[in-house]
């Protein structure tokens, strides 16, 4: 079995008389992307702020690597890195400056130093920037620091928190390369609320609604959340709504045009083959069948219901 990398048991966490989240429990203990996902207020920043060991739950226990956050913070924080929403720059630095002292706050060794900001430069793509003032560098290249300040004491977990917010499309694609490549050989958590962030980056999904965790599972398991129960059939003979809602486990049939159809059904797993086997028999020449699936927002709507 794999070693544990974050367990996380019956986590909650109380402001003052509300409570934020309520009995989360996983475990992580395989590189890769988990997206943390969940609607505004659901809970993810206090399950992040927690894991990170900036606030302390009321109950429960997070541990990195073995290590109890609550018990050992100082070596538990050795294992992580965290870009917060906000990026933790100093403007008036350069971007030598700035990580020199991040690797001297993360206790990289005083010899390893210049060899630490050398390399995570170059891994992040601003070593040709190494002289510049952080002020006068662009949103996508401060992102880049932040991501260069949360790995640059090489953490074998790292918790990004809406890591594109507000880039434009060019440096979010960048951005989403650079977290793809750090994930080769770390764990990354990832908090956001876009969906297609979530499909173009992430290998498992987290949700947390209202303070529970509502999902886990891969990216396909969320797609296929919800049963389909409709199919667009195309069939070149045409053979009208009413032949088609003889066919055993139809429910409803809609015209669509061009010999188009969108056919309901009951929970009949071997309905598609049916449809085929009626086809052929019926000589109505078959041109298309496809499931309809629902979309991600379908499922987040559904889920966020739970
Ligand atoms: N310091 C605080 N004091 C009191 N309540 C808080 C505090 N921080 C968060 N909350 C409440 O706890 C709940 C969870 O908030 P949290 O910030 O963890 O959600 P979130 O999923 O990160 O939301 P967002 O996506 O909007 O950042 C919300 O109801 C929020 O109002």
């Amino acid at each position: 079995m794999n070693e544990s990398i974050l367990k996380i048991e019956n986590l909650s966490h109380r402001y003052s008389v509300q409570w934020a989240i309520r009995d989360i429990n996983f475990e992580i203990n395989k590189n890769g992307i988990y997206g943390l996902l969940g609607s505004n207020g659901a809970g993810k920043s206090t399950t992040m702020n927690i894991i990170c060991g900036v606030l302390k739950q009321t109950e429960g226990s997070v541990s990195i690597k073995g290590i109890d956050m609550r018990k050992d913070p100082v070596q538990a924080k050795r294992h992580i890195g965290f870009l917060p929403q906000i990026p933790p720059l100093h403007p008036d630095l350069t971007v030598e400056e700035y990580l020199v002292h991040c690797a001297n706050l993360r206790y990289v060794p005083k010899n390893d130093v210049n060899k630490a900001v050398d390399e995570v430069t170059v891994r992040c793509g601003i070593s040709h920037f190494k002289k510049r003032l952080i002020r006068n560098l662009s949103g996508g290249y401060q992102q880049r620091l932040g991501i260069a300040q949360a790995i640059i004491h090489n953490p074998d977990f790292v918790v990004f928190d809406e890591p594109t917010n507000g880039l434009d499309p060019n440096q979010i694609v960048e951005i989403r390369h650079l977290i793809k490549e750090i994930a080769q050989e770390r764990t990354v958590i990832l908090s956001t609320h876009i969906l297609t962030e979530v499909q173009a980056t992430c290998d498992h999904i987290y949700m947390i609604e209202q303070g529970s965790l509502v999902f886990s599972g891969s990216v396909d398991e969320f797609d296929n959340y919800i049963e389909p129960n409709s199919l667009l059939l195309s069939l070149l003979a045409n053979p009208g709504t009413e032949e088609l809602r003889l066919i055993p486990g139809i429910t409803g049939v809609e015209e669509l045009g061009g010999s188009r159809y969108r056919l309901r059904f009951n929970d009949t797993p071997e309905i598609a083959e049916r449809i085929v086997e009626t086809s052929v028999a019926k000589g109505w020449r078959l041109n298309e069948i496809n499931l309809e699936k629902s979309s991600m927002d379908s499922v987040f709507a559904e889920l966020s219901k739970k």
